[in-house]
């Protein structure tokens, strides 16, 4: 037995868990006229409300002394105080001090990081102010119209997602494009949009041996050369975002336009750092300080909160809630705005490629359930593709709605609407509709008896579906950071609960050397017999059809 589970606070939830899976939510909210104030809570203008959650004073006791069993709050300081708990790969995990904005130093190994973290942001700005202002031209002299970031996981999500959450506040002549995948097409739609005279590149690469970004950096390089006829262009029209001087100055890139990172920023943790180039170009620099300042809020909440009041930590309880005690497989992440439409397949990353792990820090393998499967789209389209899953489903699925009580588009009745579901769908999963509400309705529809039999148990909800609704004034670059922050925050507490190491990701690595083993195998006729019979049999297959 692992030790987590025969902890006393484990033992005791797990008791809880069986007085709650007997509960209504419909009854806890009418026994408790004050539930919506003992479980919720603001931050930086964003409101939790957790009430709809299958839990007591009780419950929530119980998850906090869980946390606290854990070392949530030591484990916490070693983040901050940039210890390396990251200790597969000897690091240390420090993506708060990208966005520290007071004058608190963090110490690596003795030394103070942030004076390197400033330099960096100076830098950026300098050159995301040229771009924009038009002082930086290519390399005939013309302004920069289309900025294209090549980049791929954290090198990718991150950028994409803000940029497209940020839209209101985008440059009015410059477009941003995220090429990603190794797929040629990806690459040759968004070349189709632009012209070499006026594309910036940023090729966005921690290691900067990613294999993806590689292959499209080189293709980008040789679009602009085939039309620009000369080798300088290159530095009029590149830059690089990275952890590797060598390997930069090896692509040709001018370390003049190389913006540095450290080993300690975690690439799903990127976007603060100078992998938020691109963010900084599109929505200015004072937007970009507005984001990390808005993560700094989070993460002094995060720090010097008790952990009863502490939000990211309670969001995290919650979810080790369901996932260990009610057996929830997946968390869905619903935003009810559709700049945030890349934030549920951000997350995606940043939880699953934490999270997701099954060996502790001791080594044993977890005789518990970790990470859950995180997936979402935005309401109200959800609505009318999966939520009757949610609803009716047999699957407990608890899930975050998000929204904005402004719409930067305020269009006749529209945000009404929108917000009319959000609030609409918490609260049917929370209460459902009874077999008797049911009947009930029908037979004031005029239906028979005989009918009503037939039609009535497929009109029940069972209700008692946990949801989070996080509801803030407008969607502004400082509470995205919040946001932001505040969920990266969760994942880290999970994970300290979890006893795993949240900040590796070596289940990445096997596939990565499977295809190198097999890309040289594909490069003539020849048919293979080394693998297994199913994967020779397709890639035998591939070779007779592939021309
Ligand atoms: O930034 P890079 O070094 O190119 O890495 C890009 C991505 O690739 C890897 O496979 C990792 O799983 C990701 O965590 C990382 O964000």
């Amino acid at each position: 037995m692992s030790n987590l589970t025969t902890t006393s606070a484990w033992k005791s939830l797990a008791e809880q868990a069986e007085i709650m899976k007997r509960k209504q939510m419909r009854d806890l909210f009418a026994a408790d006229a004050q539930r919506f104030e003992r479980f919720s809570a603001t931050v930086n203008g964003i409101l939790v409300d957790y009430s709809k959650n299958i839990v007591d004073q009780q419950s929530m006791d119980l998850l906090y002394s869980l946390a606290r069993e854990a070392e949530v709050e030591q484990w916490r300081d070693r983040m901050f105080g940039g210890e390396r708990i990251n200790f597969t790969e000897d690091r240390a995990v420090l993506h708060v001090a990208l966005r520290n904005r007071s004058d608190r130093a963090i110490m690596v190994d003795g030394q103070d990081v942030m004076p390197e973290v400033r330099h960096v942001l100076a830098k950026m700005e300098a050159f995301s102010t040229a771009v924009r202002d038009g002082t930086w031209v290519g390399f005939t002299g013309k302004l920069v119209k289309d900025v294209v970031n090549i980049g791929i996981g954290g090198s990718d999500l991150g950028p994409y997602m803000v940029t497209e959450a940020l839209k209101p506040y985008g440059h009015p002549n410059l477009r941003v494009h995220f090429v990603s995948n190794v797929d040629g097409t990806h690459i040759a739609e968004v070349l189709k949009q632009c012209d070499p005279e006026t594309t910036l590149f940023l090729v966005a690469s921690k290691t900067f041996t990613t294999q993806e970004t590689i292959a499209n950096a080189n293709t980008a390089k040789k679009w602009l050369l085939d039309a620009l006829l000369d080798p300088t262009a290159v530095s009029m029209h590149f830059a690089a975002l990275s952890t590797n001087t060598e390997k930069v100055r090896e692509f040709g890139i001018d370390p003049e336009n190389m913006f540095a990172f450290w080993d300690w920023v975690g690439g799903r943790y990127s976007l603060w750092s100078a992998i938020g180039l691109s963010i900084a170009i599109y929505v200015g620099m004072d937007h970009f300080m507005d984001l990390l300042e808005g993560a700094f809020v989070m993460d002094e909440h995060f720090r010097t909160a008790p952990l009863e009041r502490n939000l990211p930590v309670t969001l995290a309880l919650l979810g080790v809630w369901y996932n260990n005690f009610f057996g929830a497989q997946s968390h869905a992440i619903l935003p009810y705005d559709q700049y945030l439409h890349r934030f549920p397949a951000y997350f995606q990353q940043g939880d699953m490629e934490s999270n997701g792990k099954r060996v502790t820090r001791d080594g044993d393998v977890a005789d518990y359930s970790t990470g859950p499967v995180i997936w979402g789209e935005p309401g109200t389209n959800g609505q009318h593709a999966f939520y009757q899953l949610i609803h009716q489903g047999t699957k407990l699925i608890p899930a975050d709605f998000l929204a904005p009580a402004q719409s930067h588009n305020p269009l006749g009745k529209h945000h009404e609407i929108l917000l009319s579901n959000f609030f609409a769908q918490t609260e049917a999963l929370m209460r459902g509709k009874t077999e008797e509400e049911a009947r009930r309705e029908l037979e004031a529809s005029g239906m028979d008896a005989k009918q009503v039999d037939l039609i009535a148990p497929h009109k029940v909800f069972p209700g008692n579906r946990p949801t989070n609704s996080i509801l803030f004034p407008k969607l502004t670059p400082n509470t995205l950071g919040s946001l932001i922050a505040m969920y990266e925050h969760k994942i880290f507490v999970q994970g300290v609960i979890w006893r795993i190491n949240s900040f590796d990701q070596w289940g990445v690595e096997l596939g990565k050397q499977l295809a190198n083993a097999i890309l040289p195998e594909l490069k003539d006729d020849q048919p293979l017999s080394g693998h297994d019979s199913s994967t020779n049999g397709l890639i035998n297959h591939y070779k007779k059809i592939r021309r």
